[in-house]
């Protein structure tokens, strides 16, 4: 059985572009963003991938990058699950600061702390570990089952949320999962055991 769970964070948005914290805020994506999503689209269709069923989150860079997608595969009409448990890590008081911005007020090893530390969060924020309190039940109830019945997964979300994940799927601990970082619209192909652990992994960044 081929237990597949592709996952893909979404194409540049506009705030990327501009560098600012997003979290919760809801922006497009821009032209690369959207060209990102397009090559994902086509490398997918390039490999032979087909899913039944795909989840989302609430924001709309997320969901945009997953229609592309699917467009890409011919696959409009597929089931689309859209859950705000899989949005990104809320950014709380840093929403809408410039990242560069941030550093000059904050200090460079404040701001990389609330980005990158496991369980420190910023300002009225989520931490990672926050976030994977909220994506992890998620993905055990309502996307692990699927998979491990042989449905063919693709998950669009973010860089955040997507790091809760993989620290669940690849067994990384809090440390791990840190220093790893998501390129927007690049393709993370699973195939999973039987108990969910990882049988096979390919990034199509290469
Ligand atoms: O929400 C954001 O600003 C980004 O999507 C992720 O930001 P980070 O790289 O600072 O975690």
């Amino acid at each position: 059985m081929d237990r597949l769970l592709v996952l893909v964070r979404h194409g540049q948005s506009e705030w990327n572009l501009k560098n600012l914290f997003t979290g919760w805020h809801d922006v497009g994506l821009t032209d690369t963003g959207r060209a990102e999503a397009k090559k994902a689209g086509e490398l997918l269709k390039a490999d032979g991938y087909k899913f039944d069923v795909a989840f989302t989150s609430d924001l709309k860079r997320a969901q945009d990058t997953l229609k592309i997608i699917l467009g890409e595969l011919g696959a409009d009409n597929l089931p689309v699950i859209k859950d705000q448990a899989l949005n990104e890590r809320d950014y709380g008081d840093l929403t809408g600061l410039n990242k560069d911005d941030a550093r000059e007020k904050f200090g460079e090893d404040q701001v990389h702390i609330w980005r990158r530390s496991f369980d420190v969060p910023p300002p009225g924020g989520e931490s990672l570990k926050d976030t994977a309190a909220r994506v992890l039940p998620y993905y055990e109830t309502e996307i692990k089952p699927k998979v491990l019945a042989g449905e063919k997964v693709l998950v669009a979300a973010h860089g955040n949320s997507l790091r809760a994940l993989i620290m669940e799927i690849e067994g990384l601990s809090g440390e791990e999962i840190i220093k790893r970082e998501l390129a927007t619209g690049v393709p993370i192909i699973y195939r999973l055991n039987k108990d969910g652990s990882v049988a096979e992994k390919k990034d199509m960044a290469g």
